[in-house]
């Protein structure tokens, strides 16, 4: 009798394999495909997306008024070195174009934080044109050994790559966060002697999520990814020069289309930043469509608090005479919150709401 091939673990074989697929499968295809309410639309006129150049002196004003308005912002002038995001995304293509079974050793199972599959918290009736691997970014050598078990030279390229960039994004990020303090009207002196925001800036934890978009036969029938909010603080989306990452305007609601020029990189953000700004600044319903030509790879770059940092609104955020919009919550509690929030189809930042009886003080929007 031939032996069994090995069996993969149960959550690492989400995914049919998309890339030779002539259709878009059953279980794949959207009832009414991306399109579904509302149109998508480019981004030009009032649907321009705002572009903030980090070393601009004005750099706080223009992020104010991106994160008041459209909870996103395309990001220059911020010195990471195009041959770290080449080598990125090289490195990335690499990854998913191993054989599924090798992908397969390094399936995450249900429970875990990190490995090959599903994003852990879109829990969808239909299936998504993507593949994923998400992973603590300071971890990159003990994860990877899952799908490089011997090591090799293939192994350490991957991982010196993985952690240049995790360098640089975090390096970047403690920056932005102190234009973002700058934003809510924080002087460099109040930011430099603020032991929440230093705090906050100190111990900023990094969780990276691969995304491979494989050219689908069928784009209007199949979704890249879920329209979603991130969770965290904010994030910075490395992403191929093929468009593909949607951001929803309201009033009248449309998918807009974030260009991608090469060398800038996408800010979302997230649900705990919206929370931690009461509310001023909120977080950007995004999702990613696909396209019949070409793959598409992103690399989101995920930044919050750790797990056991309780977050609440900054004292600095809340209107004099007013009290704080938001109770306090940490990450994990937060995806909790979250997670039941999505099945009583209600907004999990509505429902961490504090009752104030003044008028509206930061209410945030049902996303
Ligand atoms: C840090 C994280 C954000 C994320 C959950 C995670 O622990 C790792 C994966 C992230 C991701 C990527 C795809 C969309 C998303 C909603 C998901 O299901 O997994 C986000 C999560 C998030 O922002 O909440
Ligand atoms: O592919 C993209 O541009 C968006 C990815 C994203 O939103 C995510 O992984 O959370
Ligand atoms: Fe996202």
């Amino acid at each position: 009798m031939m032996p069994s091939p090995p069996t993969p673990p149960a959550a690492a074989a989400p995914y049919v394999e998309l890339r030779s697929a002539e259709r878009v499968p059953d279980t794949h295809a959207w009832p009414a495909g991306p399109d579904d309410h509302h149109p998508s639309v480019e981004a030009v006129g009032r649907d321009a997306v705002p572009v903030v150049d980090v070393g601009d002196p004005g750099a706080a004003r223009a992020v104010a008024r991106a994160a008041e308005e459209w909870g996103a912002f395309l990001l220059v002038g911020h010195g990471v070195p195009a041959r770290v995001t080449a080598g990125v995304e090289e490195q990335v293509a690499r990854l998913f174009a191993l054989p599924a079974l090798e992908k397969a050793r390094a399936g995450r199972r249900p429970g875990e934080a990190s490995g090959y599959g599903y994003p852990p918290a879109l829990h969808l009736p239909k299936r998504m044109w993507s593949e994923g691997y998400t992973f603590p970014a300071a971890a990159v050598r003990a994860e990877f050994r899952r799908v490089w078990p011997d090591g090799g030279d293939e192994y350490l390229r991957f991982c010196d790559v993985m952690e240049e960039h995790h360098r640089e994004m975090r390096a970047l990020g403690g920056r932005l966060l102190d234009v973002f303090f700058g934003a809510l009207g924080l002087t460099a002196d109040q930011i430099a002697a603020g032991e929440t925001e230093r705090k906050i800036r100190e111990t900023l934890m990094a969780t990276m999520h691969l995304n491979l978009y494989p050219r689908c036969p069928e784009p209007e029938r199949a979704m890249g990814l879920a329209a979603h909010t991130d969770s965290g603080f904010f994030t910075f989306i490395t992403q191929s020069p093929v468009p593909g990452l949607q951001l929803l305007r309201r009033g009248p609601d449309r998918w807009v289309t974030v260009p991608a020029p090469p060398g800038a990189l996408v800010v979302v953000l997230g649900d705990l930043f919206q929370l931690l700004t009461n509310g001023r600044f909120r977080s950007a319903l995004h999702r990613a469509v696909v396209n019949r030509e070409r793959d598409r790879i992103s690399v989101p770059y995920f930044l919050g608090p750790p797990a056991d940092l309780a977050v609440a609104p900054l004292a600095s955020a809340v209107p004099p005479g007013r009290k704080a919009a938001f109770r306090a919550v940490t990450w994990p509690e937060y995806m909790g919150v979250r997670e039941k929030a999505l099945r009583m189809d209600a907004s999990a930042l509505a429902m961490l709401q504090v009752e104030d009886e003044g008028e509206d003080g930061g209410v945030p929007p049902k996303n």
